[in-house]
């Protein structure tokens, strides 16, 4: 772990992917430079801004403005708001809307939003006449920490999370810490799981920093442009040596084999957001590896005290309507995470751990001890 930034530094974390390099710019008030990269990346190119009505009420206008101050034309495509829009219907929008502004192979597409924005709009760019390059905005802290990087685009299928999608890295990130003075605290906490994941899979020291910080973090200030470069430098380091997920990148997965299934129990709704589901999954994960003796229950009970400090869900009866049919059932659960993408011949794959800060990758893992772990977690008073 390096030290915390002082306020006012924007940093570069470098995604080192040969010819597919691109920087991740972080700190407050970068956005007004969107532009000028924009320009010096990609002279003379035309854009279209993809983004979410909430997003646009807030961050469509001083995006605008950068382009425009670049010289830089732009066309806007404004979405509906959460998981809705990562369907067929939205990608089916996106598209016809980006034909329809003449975005052209050498054009660019910006994702100006969370991660659903980010995922639709990368996935739109990776089809659109077979591939345009896109440059991500995130705008939520689940997005910079995480979804604006590494290259994962797709939408959801009512059968699964992200079941259809594409590999497309963007060509450059800004991330502006001060967007995120607008994001709810409901959305602020559930991106913070995304960051506590990355202490909890592949750095204790950060885990521990989290522990005695992570309060700041919600208040803004240098803590959380660290905790956004932390996570961004783990991510980037994961996705150069193993761009698509043969190996390594499968730990960032950790938490969402049962939070993906939470997340199709519940309808892709504002029942649980992703990032909900990532903290209850997180914590399901730490107490099976405990069930199977990789780690102490203490360990567990770590991680699990930590996100509910930070405020996030971290039981099964967490969620509203828990004792709704198909989330209070671990063989509806367990048909959810039979379409997880890490099943290989038919066998689930778990991230567990190891340690605080060790995670491991499990494969071939029998169904019946995790319908066993399920159910014990279903009968739990809520
Ligand atoms: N591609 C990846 O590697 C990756 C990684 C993690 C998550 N994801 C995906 O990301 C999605 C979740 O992303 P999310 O949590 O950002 O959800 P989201 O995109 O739905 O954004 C959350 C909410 O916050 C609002 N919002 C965003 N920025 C705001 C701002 N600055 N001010 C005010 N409101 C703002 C949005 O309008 C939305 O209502 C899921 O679909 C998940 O599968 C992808
Ligand atoms: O980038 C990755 O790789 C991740 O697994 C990051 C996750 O936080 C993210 O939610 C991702 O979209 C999940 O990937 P999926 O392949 O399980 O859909
Ligand atoms: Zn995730």
């Amino acid at each position: 772990m390096t030290a915390p930034l002082k306020h006012s530094d924007p940093v570069n974390v470098d995604v080192a992917l040969g010819d597919r390099a691109y920087d991740i710019v972080i700190g407050r008030g970068v956005l007004a430079s969107l532009g000028e990269r924009v320009a010096a990346l990609r002279p003379g190119v035309r854009t279209a801004i993809v983004t979410d009505r909430t997003v646009a009420k807030y961050w469509l206008e001083p995006t605008e403005a950068s382009l425009a101050a670049a010289g830089i034309p732009t066309s806007r495509v404004v979405v509906e708001e959460g998981e809705i829009s990562k369907t067929y219907a939205g990608l089916e929008k996106v598209s016809e809307a980006l034909i329809a502004a003449k975005i052209e192979r050498n054009d660019l597409v910006i994702a100006l939003g969370g991660g659903v924005v980010g995922d639709l709009a990368g996935f739109a760019a990776a089809i659109l006449r077979r591939g345009v390059d896109f440059v991500q905005v995130p705008t939520s802290l689940l997005a910079q920490v995480d979804s604006s990087v590494g290259g994962k685009t797709g939408i959801n299928s009512p059968q699964g999370k992200n079941l259809l999608g594409a590999f497309h890295q963007p060509v450059l990130v800004i991330a502006d810490t001060a967007v995120l003075d607008t994001l709810s605290p409901r959305q602020f906490r559930a991106g913070y799981a995304e960051v506590a994941k990355y202490g909890v899979l592949g750095d204790e020291a950060f885990f521990t920093w989290l522990e005695k910080n992570h309060s700041d973090i919600f208040k803004g200030g240098s803590a959380r442009e660290h905790a956004i470069a932390t996570s961004c430098r783990a991510k980037a380091g994961v996705v150069s040596r193993d761009e698509r997920e043969t190996g390594e990148r499968a730990l960032l997965n950790l938490g969402h084999t049962f939070g993906h299934a939470l997340e199709a129990a519940t309808g892709f709704s504002d029942r649980l957001f992703h990032g909900e589901g990532v903290s209850i999954g997180m914590t399901l994960a730490a107490q099976f590896s405990a069930k199977l003796g990789m780690i102490g229950e203490a360990e567990a009970a770590r991680i699990e005290r930590h996100l509910i400090e930070a405020g996030l869900p971290t039981r099964l009866q967490d969620i509203a309507g828990f004792a709704q049919e198909g989330l209070a059932d671990a063989d509806a659960l367990m048909a959810l995470m039979a379409q997880d993408k890490k099943v290989k011949r038919g066998k689930l794959t778990f991230i567990l751990l190891e340690a605080v800060g060790r995670a491991v990758i499990a494969k071939d893992v029998e169904p019946t001890p995790v319908r066993d772990f399920l159910k014990e977690k279903l009968a739990q008073k809520a």
